[in-house]
């Protein structure tokens, strides 16, 4: 199974860049940016990520991004997880990245974009992963201030394919952003959300009633409410389910208890992702690999899962066919 799982190709839909930074390259960062970071080695820095909830990892992962200040920072940073994409059979990704936790610190929206989309396109070329970007807002600040993010994203509309909306959940509806997202969209950005992570069920009514999300970020609190999963259901919209960051936040205490099947067999269309993979201990197939042994996924399953993967990714219909073309051979001649 775990060489199944390694082999077949997949897509990755739910994925924040700033999760990707690993110990050992925030060292690497902080030392040539002469920074002083409040850990003295990796190990030390690795032992601190153990949280209780969101906003516990919320606050380590912001602090850990504080290093990245380079256009170098932002092209390394994603060059190594597409390189990781690359070992673990990821034939696409679709990258979230928060530009307000840079611009915040005075660094240019433009050194963030291009950095990231430098190393997407060179990781196209050489490693054979097709990427886009999804410009994450952050929920816990204003809509004005996101309002500021679309305006200066909009040199670099061609790059970014999608917004999304993360951090805070609690406290922070999709109704505060109803109006940036309706001004994203006229700007021809797909809408996205994170929803009902620790956001209850009304959540994520709210994020597809008035944000108009074409898919959900998380979702697993749509559980709560039958009328909302028969709506997710006939509007075709997919979850992005991660189990490892699920566990690692207690948005579920055990992956034994975890809803994913429960999720498939209801109808609800499911991806497996990683979120922030450095924080959470382990990329694609690590999730993957857990839930299909917490479970006892079989391999008709996972397929299935792969498949939604292409099938709800952003990519345009051609790509999609051609990976979904390569993932039936796979599975046919396993
Ligand atoms: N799992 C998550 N939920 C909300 N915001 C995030 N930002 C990075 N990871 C996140
Ligand atoms: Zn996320």
């Amino acid at each position: 199974m775990k060489q199944f799982i390694q082999n077949l190709p997949k897509a990755e839909l739910h994925l924040h860049i700033e999760g990707t930074l690993e110990p050992d390259l925030l060292f690497k960062i902080a030392k040539r940016n002469n920074l002083k970071i409040p850990y003295n080695t990796v190990e030390e820095l690795a032992k601190a990520y153990n949280f209780n909830c969101l906003q516990d990892f919320l606050d380590i992962y912001y602090q850990g991004a504080n290093v990245l200040i380079y256009e170098q920072d932002f092209y390394d940073l994603t060059y190594s997880y597409l390189k990781k994409c690359a070992e673990q059979n990821v034939r696409h990704t679709e990258i979230m990245f928060d530009p307000q936790t840079h611009t915040k610190r005075g660094i240019s929206f433009k050194t963030v974009i291009t950095g990231i989309s430098n190393a997407c396109a060179d990781a196209e070329v050489n490693l054979g992963v097709s990427s886009l970007l999804i410009m994450s807002y952050l929920r816990h600040l204003s809509e004005e201030d996101a309002f500021k993010t679309l305006q200066e994203s909009l040199p670099f509309k061609d790059k970014i394919t999608a917004v999304g909306l993360d951090s805070s959940e609690a406290g922070n509806p999709p109704s505060k952003f109803m109006k940036v997202f309706e001004a994203s969209i006229n700007e021809g950005y797909i809408p996205l959300a994170h929803a009902g992570e620790e956001g209850d069920a009304d959540y994520v009514w709210e994020a597809i009633d008035l944000l108009g999300i074409k898919r959900i970020d998380h979702g697993n609190n749509c559980l709560q409410d039958e009328n909302l999963i028969a709506d997710i259901i006939d509007r075709d919209l997919a979850l992005t389910i991660c189990p490892l960051s699920n566990t690692a936040l207690k948005v579920v205490d055990d992956l034994k208890n975890h809803p994913l099947k429960k999720m498939m067999d209801l109808g609800l269309k499911v991806t497996i992702n990683s979120d922030d993979p450095a924080y959470f201990g382990g990329h694609v197939n690590d999730n993957y690999i857990a839930i299909q042994k917490a479970l006892n996924l079989n391999k008709e399953e996972i397929y299935q899962i792969a498949k939604n993967s292409f099938q709800y990714s952003l990519i345009d219909d051609l790509k999609k066919e051609e990976y979904l073309i390569e993932l039936n051979n796979y599975y046919n001649n396993k």
